[in-house]
């Protein structure tokens, strides 16, 4: 039986994994971290993660990005396994979580769903081929009302994957309003939506002269993101010090 702490227990995605949990045979929420006491859980619940003296296995983290550095320290003093799922974190953050993870086993994924990680490796061949033939990338990102960053973690990995395979030559640009000039070559455009209650939507184009390849993936709900967070938690207790990603989680 797998104990985890969830961390962010009282939101969204925290109350979607206590539910999956609540029917799951080989793990259980030990505790739950939140400032928010507004729901109430079959487990204890902190206010902080300093506060929480409860034995686990793993951590899962949907929280917020001021969050992360306590649950880092919080972590590295008690050598547990955390799956970080949180995003909108600062590059000082993010070279946090790679320090750490010398020391702790760190599951980090902006989105933990399976297709998106597909799509990841579908636009790295796309870029590959098409930015030759001068076709322009542009990114679109559609979430809910109630998502706080913007671009998405999602978006920003997807640039990030087109880059890499695009050698670093690439630029990106978070809106137009601000200039009157045309695309560079060497961009990547990347545009946040923002209503209701669209789980999530990823859109990479590729627009070139007079065709155009869109490649796309749509969250249908919330739990897709939880079962894999799930699944990275069993994947990463008693895992070595080290960072691990869904492509680990995949290629097992
Ligand atoms: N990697 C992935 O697949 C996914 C990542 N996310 C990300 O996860 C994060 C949370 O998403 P939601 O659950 O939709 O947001 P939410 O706003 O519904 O929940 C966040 C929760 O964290 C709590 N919180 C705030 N400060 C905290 C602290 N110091 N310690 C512990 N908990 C604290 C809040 O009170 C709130 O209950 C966001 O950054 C979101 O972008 C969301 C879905 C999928
Ligand atoms: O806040 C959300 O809801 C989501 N956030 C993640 C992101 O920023 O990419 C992943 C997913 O799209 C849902």
């Amino acid at each position: 039986m797998i104990k985890i702490i969830m961390h962010g227990c009282n939101g969204k995605m925290g109350q979607v994994i206590s539910s999956l949990v609540d029917d799951s045979e080989d793990c259980m929420i030990a505790a739950g971290i939140d400032p928010n006491v507004s729901k109430s859980n079959p487990y204890p619940v902190f206010n902080k993660i300093d506060d929480c003296d409860i034995h686990a296995d793993v951590i899962i983290d949907f929280s917020t990005a001021t969050a992360v550095k306590p649950l880092l320290e919080y972590a590295l003093v008690k050598q547990l396994p955390v799956v970080i799922c949180t995003t909108g974190l600062s590059e000082d953050m993010i070279d946090l979580i790679k320090k750490s993870a010398k020391k702790i086993p760190i599951f980090f994924s902006a989105n933990m769903s399976l297709g998106i990680n597909l799509l990841i490796s579908l636009v790295k061949r796309a870029s590959e081929i098409l930015s030759d033939a001068n076709f322009d990338i542009e990114i679109i990102e559609k979430h809910h009302n109630q998502k706080i960053d913007a671009p998405s973690g999602t978006a920003l990995a997807l640039a990030d994957a087109i880059n890499e395979a695009l050698d670093h030559q690439y630029t990106y640009k978070y809106d137009r309003h601000s200039e009157r000039k045309k695309r560079d070559k060497k961009e990547i455009g990347i545009h946040a939506v923002r209503g209701g209650t669209i789980v999530g939507e990823h859109s990479v184009i590729f627009a070139g002269k007079d065709e155009i390849i869109e490649l796309n993936h749509t969250a249908m709900s919330k739990e897709v993101f939880a079962v894999g967070a799930l699944k990275a938690a069993k994947f990463l207790a008693g895992k070595a010090p080290g960072l691990y990603n869904m492509d680990h989680l995949i290629n097992q």
